[in-house]
C-alpha cells in the first residue's frame, strides 16, 4: 500500500472512477531547481513531533508544481487545498498531463495565478489520502495506521509544509493562498512563519472554528464512526468495497448541505420530485437525490479516516491557542493579506472573514464574492475569485519589484 491512499479500502471503486485522479498520475522524485514541472512528486521529511504530543516517525508530503522558479527565487506561490481537495490544483498545459484540477480556472498560464509568472507549489495536506502521510499510510510495523494515527492539528500540517519548503530550497513564499481548511493553514503560516511569507490570501475561512461549525461536524464524525464497516478505524483489510462508505457518504451529505445556500437549493430543486419518484410513496425529492449523488461520489474518492482526521484538525483550529487569543495572533501577521468571503456562505460566515481583516495589520477590506452557491462559491465563481486574486497578485508583484 502506498502512502495516503484515498481508495485504500475501496479498490472496487477504482472501476467507477470516471477520470484520472492524482493517485494515477506519474510519480516522480523530489523537485530540484531547474526541473521542468510535471506529475506528482514526493518529499520525505523525516519525523514530526506533534502539537498534541507524540510523533509521526516518517512524514511524506505529495505535491505538484507548475511554472519556473525565478533566479531570484522570489516568485514561489503556495496553494493549499480544502478538506477533500488535493495537490492537483490544475491540469494546465506543461504540467505533464492535461487532467483538470480543482482550480483549473484560477491557476495556469495567463490565469489569475499565472504559471508563466509564478512558480506554484501545491502539497496534499498531512493527514490526507492523496499521497501524503495519513491514516491509510503504513505505520512503522508496515500495516496502515488506521485507528492508531495520532491526533494532528493545523499547526502540525503547517510544520510539515515548512519542512517541504526547506527541502525545496525556498526561503520565502511570495504568496500563500487557500480557502476553507486551506485558509486555516494560510493563517497559520502567517503567524508560525511570518518572516517566510510575503503575502497571503485567505478565502471563505476563519481564524478560529465556531461552535456552529463544530456542531455541523459532530454528526458527520458520528456517521462515519457508527458505520459498522468502520470497525473502529481499522477497516483497511476489508474486502474491496466493504469500507465505511455509507458513513462517509452520509457525512458528505451533511457537509454538502452546509456548502450550498438554502436559497440555491430552493431555486434549483424546490419541492420537485426526483424524476419519476413520488415522495408520497417513499420516493425522493430531487434535492435528496442531489445529496445522495454527492455523498456517493465522495465515497468513491476519499478515505473515511482521513475525513475524520482532517475534520478534527478543523475543529481544533484556533489561531489564538497559546498565543493570547485570536486578535493577538492575527496582530503577529506581517504579510500583506487579502481576505475574500462569499456573501451567502452559511458555514464560514462573512463575520469570520471580517474578523481576520480587522485583526491582521496589513489586510485590506474584505472582498466579497457575490454568489447564490454559498461556501462552494470559492470553487464555482471563478471569474470573481480570479478578479480579486489577480488584482492582489499584481500588487504583490509590484511590491516585490517583479
Ligand atoms: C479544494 C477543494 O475543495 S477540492 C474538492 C472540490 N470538489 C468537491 O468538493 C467535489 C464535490 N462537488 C462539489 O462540491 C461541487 O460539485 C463543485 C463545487 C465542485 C462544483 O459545483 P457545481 O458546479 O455547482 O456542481 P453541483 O453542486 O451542481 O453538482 C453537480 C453534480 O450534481 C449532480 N446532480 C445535479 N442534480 C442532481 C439530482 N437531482 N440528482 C442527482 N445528481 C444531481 C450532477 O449530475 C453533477 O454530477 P457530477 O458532479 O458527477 O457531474
Ligand atoms: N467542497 C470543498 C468544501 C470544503 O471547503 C471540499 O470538499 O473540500
Amino acid at each position: 500500500m502506498s502512502d495516503g491512499d484515498c481508495a485504500a479500502d475501496a479498490a472496487a471503486h477504482r472501476r467507477v472512477r470516471s477520470r484520472v485522479r492524482p493517485a494515477d498520475l506519474p510519480a516522480t522524485g523530489a523537485w530540484r531547481e531547474g526541473m521542468p514541472p510535471g506529475g506528482r512528486r514526493f518529499a520525505d521529511l523525516g519525523a514530526l513531533h506533534l502539537e498534541a504530543g507524540g510523533r509521526l516517525p516518517h512524514v511524506r508530503l505529495a505535491y505538484e508544481t507548475w511554472g519556473t522558479l525565478s533566479p531570484a527565487r522570489d516568485n514561489a506561490v503556495l496553494v493549499l487545498h480544502a478538506l477533500t481537495g488535493d495537490a492537483h490544483v490544475t491540469g494546465a498545459p506543461g504540467a505533464g498531463h492535461l487532467t483538470p484540477g480543482w482550480w483549473s480556472s484560477i491557476v495556469g498560464p495567463g490565469l489569475a495565478i499565472d504559471t508563466d509568472r509564478w512558480f506554484v507549489v501545491a502539497p496534499n495536506v498531512l493527514g490526507g489520502c492523496q499521497g501524503s502521510t495519513g491514516p491509510s499510510s503504513p505505520a512503522p510495523d508496515g500495516t496502515p495506521w488506521g485507528s492508531r494515527f495520532p491526533t494532528i492539528t493545523v499547526r502540525d500540517q503547517v510544520a510539515a509544509e515548512i519542512e517541504l519548503m526547506d527541502q525545496l530550497g525556498l526561503d520565502r513564499w511570495a504568496h500563500v493562498i487557500g480557502a476553507s481548511m486551506g485558509g486555516h493553514r494560510v493563517l497559520e503560516w502567517g503567524v508560525t512563519a511570518a518572516e517566510r511569507v510575503h503575502s497571503l490570501t485567505v478565502i471563505a475561512s476563519a481564524a478560529q472554528t465556531s461552535a456552529d461549525q463544530i456542531a455541523w461536524a459532530h454528526p458527520q464524525l458520528a456517521a462515519i464512526r457508527l458505520d459498522p464497516a468502520f470497525r473502529g478505524g481499522d477497516y483497511y483489510g476489508a474486502a474491496p468495497g466493504q469500507g465505511p462508505h455509507t458513513g462517509l457518504a452520509l457525512a458528505r451529505q451533511i457537509a454538502h448541505t452546509t456548502y450550498r445556500s438554502a436559497d440555491e437549493l430552493e431555486t434549483r430543486f424546490g419541492r420537485l420530485p426526483q424524476h419519476a419518484e413520488d415522495p408520497m410513496l417513499g420516493g425522493r425529492f430531487a434535492v435528496q437525490s442531489y445529496l445522495d449523488h454527492h455523498g456517493a461520489k465522495l465515497a468513491t474518492r476519499f478515505d473515511a479516516n482521513s475525513y475524520l482526521v482532517l475534520t478534527q484538525t478543523m475543529l481544533t483550529h484556533d489561531l489564538g491557542r497559546d498565543r493570547g487569543g485570536v486578535e493577538a495572533a492575527l496582530s503577529q501577521i506581517t504579510a500583506d493579506v487579502l481576505v475574500i468571503a462569499v456573501d451567502t456562505d452559511r458555514l464560514f460566515l462573512p463575520e469570520q472573514s471580517e474578523r481576520i481583516a480587522a485583526g491582521a495589520p496589513n489586510a485590506g477590506p474584505v472582498r466579497y464574492v457575490r454568489s447564490r452557491h454559498g461556501h462552494d462559491g470559492f470553487l464555482v465563481e471563478h471569474e470573481q475569485v480570479s478578479r480579486h486574486v489577480a488584482g492582489f497578485l499584481a500588487h504583490v508583484a509590484r511590491r516585490l519589484d517583479r
